[in-house]
This record gives structure tokens, sequence and C-alpha cells, in this order.
């Protein structure tokens, strides 16, 4: 089965098998071609080219692009879409004067969350969480990771993995799990830490890994959750099983998070609103990914990552939303790069890079998806009809989606 999309205004983020990801001011460059066609086969990315120099092809269905444009779809790294019900009434809460940490504090925030997901079943669960994915690849989001972490209990961390599993047996998109068992104290272990800890490790991880419930594993790396010391023990004993970290670092303070994530070989660390020149000194001699979630600082009111340090220091930076129903209860990508342009001075083109090609490097997609490239997924985005791709994040709010295409076929 061929398609063969034709006089495509401007074939955004083209790129070479061999790039994996782009970091300093190679983030400001995003390749394009203008007036372009693209061939698509059984699903994947065939060729594309300029219109001028198109070979005569015979495909099964030709769909005329004029005046519109394509790009690969956005790869979220980060997201907590797995959850029970919502927290509307903390952020009432919080327009009232509470702050997130408060909330926390009086068995609100993601305690909260965990009482409800224990009490729903795992197919209401489900259910839920396939309403949030439907909605995301509506919004052009192709490549997902997915944590748990509202268990909380071996059961209800077993339940979310399986929910995610579930999702990946039923949409044909990279969706990757990862263990997050490390998220909170459970009230249960208020006064015992370690107890907790040693669940995770002596019950959890082995049940996971036996079961091959989690690509990756998560620990949130924070004042008042999971000391440098604490995630150390819990990436330690993930490696066994072969997970990968991926870290929930400097969101609130910087504890040497990110040392201690780099050190494990992260693939990304996530978060990083506050963050020091240590900080980026223990980045530059990685290849850990920075995550920047811009959604959050911008429900939660708190700082913005400083993206412009970590790009003067030559370094990757991805973009995801967070999706989650306490601090980021939105899962749109648009919204993520429209932001970080508006809020942290990144370029189009930096954003774009940010939450494509760098976002599938961050969740290990990178040979499927995160650029228009020969025998990638033909996952891609036409947009309706715009004047230039700035237009993306300088229309914020508006809908410039015309078709998502997943696998060479309309969503
Ligand atoms: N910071 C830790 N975890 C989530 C939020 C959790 C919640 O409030 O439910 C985050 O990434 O923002
Ligand atoms: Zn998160």
């Amino acid at each position: 089965m061929t398609k063969l999309f034709t006089n495509i205004k401007e074939l955004i983020q083209i790129r070479d098998a061999s790039i994996q990801k782009v970091s300093g001011k190679e983030m400001g460059v995003l390749p394009t071609l203008k007036n372009a066609f693209l061939l698509i086969e059984n699903g994947l990315i065939k060729d594309f080219g300029l219109m001028q120099k198109m070979p005569t092809f015979t495909s099964d269905e030709t769909i005329d692009c004029a005046g519109k444009m394509i790009l690969p779809t956005w790869c979220d790294s980060h997201t907590h879409i797995v959850f029970a019900g919502n927290r509307e009434q903390e952020f009432v809460d919080r327009i009232n004067g509470l702050s997130y940490e408060e909330i926390a504090n009086n068995g609100g925030g993601i305690l909260n969350s965990a009482k409800k997901l224990q009490a729903t079943s795992e197919a209401d669960l489900y259910t839920q969480s396939a309403k949030r994915l439907e909605e995301v690849i509506a919004l052009g989001t192709g490549a997902i990771e997915i944590k748990s972490g509202y268990g909380l209990t071996l059961d209800a961390e077993l339940k979310m993995l399986r929910v995610i599993k579930k999702l990946k047996e039923n949409y044909n998109i990279p969706i990757k799990a990862t263990f997050l068992g490390a998220h909170a104290i459970p009230s249960e272990f208020k006064n015992n830490k370690e107890g907790y800890i040693n669940l995770i490790i002596d019950e959890m991880l082995p049940k996971i890994a036996a079961e091959n419930l989690a690509d990756f594993v998560d620990a949130f790396c924070e004042v008042g959750y999971f000391s440098v010391d604490d995630t150390d023990r819990i990436l330690t004993a993930a490696k066994k099983y072969h997970l990968i970290p991926k870290v929930h670092v400097n969101q609130f303070n910087s504890i040497g998070g990110i040392a201690i994530s780099t050190k494990h070989k992260a693939l990304s660390v996530d978060h990083l609103e506050v963050l020091t020149d240590e900080d980026l000194t223990d980045l530059k001699a990685s290849e850990t990914m920075p995550v920047a979630l811009p959604s959050c600082s911008f429900f939660l009111g708190i700082p913005y990552t400083s993206v412009r340090k970590i790009i003067a220091a030559n370094l990757p930076l991805a973009l995801a939303t967070d999706y989650n129903p306490g601090s980021t209860p939105s899962g749109n990508m648009n919204f993520v790069v429209a932001t970080a342009c508006i809020k942290m001075k990144m370029t189009p083109e930096e954003a774009i890079n940010a939450a494509t090609i760098n976002g599938a490097f961050a969740m290990n997609v990178s040979n499927e998806v995160g650029s228009i490239t020969k025998g990638k997924l033909a996952n891609f985005i036409i947009t309706k009809e715009i004047p230039s791709y700035g237009f993306i994040p300088y229309s914020f709010g508006s809908n410039l989606i015309d078709e998502i295409y997943i696998n060479g076929n309309k969503f």
C-alpha cells in the first residue's frame, strides 16, 4: 500500500537516519524542503524530495497538500496519563492560596491520586487512560512514554503497568513504560521510608521484571520525597533488571539528583526548573538528555527551566508535557511548543527539534520516530494552510492540525 503526498508547502524536520539528537547551536537549525513530496509504503516513509525532482510513482492514493505543511508527530517523552479521576479540587485550593507543597503535606497531591487509583478497577483505569491517549494522538502526539507511580502498593503499581501494557497492545504508536514506584512515600510508610524502598526493591522490581512490564525506572528525587541516596539505591537495584533510568530531578530543589542520574547513565533527567552551574557541568559530562516541562511551570506558577543556559552549554534539550492530574492536567504538545517559545525564549526551530527528534531520543525510539527519515514510521502531522512553521507556536491556542497520520493511516 503506497500513498503519495504532493505539493507540500514545507516538509519539516528531514533528517538522515544517523542523526539521533541535536545539541547547542544545532538546535537552531530545522532542515526542511519547500514544495515537496512524501511517499509512504506499508506504514513507513519510503521517499521524499522536491516536487520538481519527483520521479514517476505509481501509488495507491495521492493526497494534494497545497498550502499545507507536514512535520513528524510530537514525541512526548514524559507523561503520567494513567491516572484515576482528577484533582480539580486542589486546583481550586491553589487558586484560593494554598501551595502545591501545602496540599501535598495535607494528604493531597500524589497520595490523593494513589487513593483514587487504588479504588479504581483495572478495566475502568484502562478506559480513562485510553481516552487520554486518543486525545493526545489527535493533538499530534505519535510516540509517548507513560509512568506508573500513582499506585504505591505492589498491586496498584502492577495494575498501572498492566494498563500501560494493554495500551501498547491496542494502540499502534511507540509507547514506553516507566516504573515510578518511588513517586511518593505512601501514608502506611509515613515513618518508615526505608520499608517502602525495600518493598520497591525486594517485591515490586522483581515482579515487574518477571512480567516484563517496564522499559525504564524513575524516582522523584526531591526534598520530602526520595533523597539522592534513596535514588541511588533504587537505580542500582533496577540495573539488575536492565531498567534504564529517566529521573524526576530539580523540580523544586537541586539536591544532587542530576549527578546521581548521570552516574547511572540515565537516558533523561526531567523537570530542571532549578538548575545550578554544577548541575550543568554534570550534564555536560554525560549523554543524558535534559527534559523541560513548561506546561508544569505554567500550571503551578513555578520557574521555567533555564533552557537558554542549557543550550548555551552546547547541550541538547527535549520538551514533554508531564500530563498528570496534579501539576499538569494537559497533554497538548502544541501548547508545550508554544509555551517554550513564549516563556522560555526558544526559537520555533529549537522548540520543534526539542519536541520531535530530541523527544524521541529521551525515550529510546529514535530509530522509529522523531524525524522525516526514510525507513521511519509514517507518523506525521499535516497542518492547515499556514504561512510558516513559526505559526505553530505563534498562534498558541489555535488548532492548526488538519490531519494526523499514524503508520500511514489517518487517525
Ligand atoms: N513531580 C512529580 N510528579 C509529577 C506530579 C505529580 C502530581 O502532582 O500528581 C510531576 O512530574 O509534576
Ligand atoms: Zn512527571
